[in-house]
């Protein structure tokens, strides 16, 4: 595996940050079951002896971001004193390592608080890797060769569907076309949709505003929040298919909500507004309620839509092997992060199941733009029927911020995975005492962080 030499590469500090934006007061982010998300982020920069420096996040709605900062702090002791290139010349074993230690995967293993911290720490190493080359890392994937790219990954768990062999054939398959798929990338970037329009705390006056911006700056897709109450979806989704034209495509989002009778029953009512998916319409974890859904609203044209809060690709596996999801929503913030989120990739390619990567939250717009291009230059090789989240929400706070226009994200040219946050947002924004944070707290516009959150500070 051709990586960075090592001399200075030794990781000597791992710094972590929480980092919070204060969404709740404007709605923001809002569903029916997150109704006050204050959209935060467990931050993690990690340095070697010669200076170079990675960053890297987990994605959070605000109250328990503290936990995660203290499990990555217990997880320092993987990374600090261990070389960088050494981590990236055997990267699946140092995945293994972090996610299946002897004593620590019992909170885990694979899964919640564990799972978000792992995913935090290895994309700042993807991040550190990609600007040690120079490269932003959706190109340093697609440059990989493809026996180099899968070695980072732990197959283990996933053999029965898909082999690293397999892997290394399906990214063979598509090398004819690549060069085309990059240039195409990089002259007309990569479709993707909206969710800024249908917050559940948002009024029917916002909704209509924000549908009448996002039409005019060009989107042709718009997701609605759905889930609390039957009247009050109908009366949303029918004004958004009227202001959107019966044209434009609507997805719907319950985050959740319901039973699987609840969710069946409630989407054929709203079948006459043509949503083509109901995106988590029950527990995250219920595969085979979301397979009786999918089989009880395909003949609807209704869709099942899940993934962002899937635990790991064994779930994933499920999910696409039962036929739960007919659109796969890889979080670039959830399961282990990048190494285990390319698994995913090559499951959904083999099983034909397109990916709609879940996007919006701090920090996953800029990441999951990388994974997506990746996919298209080198796995998929389409954008059919494909589309990135995209709300527009805390990118004004990054060094290199995604670029959406006319509904397209355009790929980053900047080395890295996009998620540097500048020096004054997190002087302003790291919780509890960042400027903006002392000034709220002492107008009281937020309580007293508890003693728990302080022990963080
Ligand atoms: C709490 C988050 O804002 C969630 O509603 C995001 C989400 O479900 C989506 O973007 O999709
Ligand atoms: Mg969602």
């Amino acid at each position: 595996m051709p990586v960075p030499d090592k001399k200075g590469l030794k990781i000597v500090d791992v710094n972590v940050k929480d980092v919070r934006f204060p969404t709740s007061l404007g709605g923001h982010g809002s569903d029916a079951v997150h109704t006050d998300p204050d959209y935060s982020c467990a931050y993690v920069t990690i340095t070697t002896e010669n200076g170079k420096q990675g960053y890297g996040m987990t994605f959070t709605c605000g109250r328990g971001t503290e936990i995660i900062v203290f499990t990555i702090r217990s997880m320092k002791r993987f990374v600090l004193g261990k070389n960088a290139a050494e981590i990236f010349s055997d990267f699946a074993g140092f995945w293994r390592a972090i996610t299946n230690d002897t004593q620590m995967r019992w909170i885990g293993p694979e899964k919640g608080v564990a799972h978000l911290a792992v995913a935090a720490i290895i994309n700042s190493l993807w991040d550190l890797w990609s600007r040690l080359e120079n490269k932003p890392l959706w190109r340093l994937l697609a440059d990989m060769e493809p026996e180099d790219l899968v070695s980072t990954i732990d197959f283990r768990y996933i053999t029965d569907v898909i082999t690293p062999e397999e892997a290394i054939q399906l990214l063979k398959n598509k090398r004819s076309g690549k060069d085309e798929r990059i240039k195409l990338l990089l002259d007309q970037g990569y479709p993707s949709y909206t969710t800024q329009v249908g917050w559940l705390g948002y009024s029917d006056e916002l909704l209509k505003e924000l549908c009448d911006k996002y039409l005019k700056l060009g989107f042709n897709h718009f997701k609605v929040k759905v889930g609390r109450n039957f009247d009050d979806d109908y009366r949303r989704c029918s004004a958004v298919r009227k202001y959107i034209g019966e044209d434009k495509v609507l997805m719907v989002d319950a985050n959740q909500a319901w039973t699987v009778s609840e969710a069946i029953e409630w989407m054929k009512k709203l079948a006459p507004l043509r949503p083509v998916w109901i995106e988590e319409p029950t527990s995250p974890d219920d595969i085979l309620g979301h397979a009786e859904i999918s089989k009880a609203l395909a003949p609807y044209g209704i869709g099942v839509a899940t993934g962002e809060m899937c635990a790991n690709r064994v779930m994933f596996k499920q999910f696409l092997q039962s036929g739960g999801m007919q659109y796969c929503q890889i979080d670039s913030a959830r399961i282990g992060g990048v190494n285990e989120i390319l698994s995913v990739y090559f499951m959904a390619e083999k099983l034909k199941v397109k990916v709609c990567p879940h996007a919006g939250g701090v920090g996953l717009c800029e990441m999951v733009q990388h994974l997506q291009f990746w996919d298209f230059a080198s796995v998929s090789g389409t954008m059919e029927d494909r589309l990135i989240e995209y709300v527009d929400q805390q990118h004004e706070h990054f060094y290199d911020p995604c670029i959406v226009e006319n509904a397209r994200y355009f790929a980053p040219k900047a080395p890295g995975y996009s998620t540097h946050f500048l020096p004054e947002t997190l002087e302003k924004y790291t919780y509890p005492n960042g400027t903006e944070w002392q000034r709220m707290i002492k107008e009281g516009l937020f309580p007293q962080p508890d003693e728990t959150e302080l022990l963080n500070a």
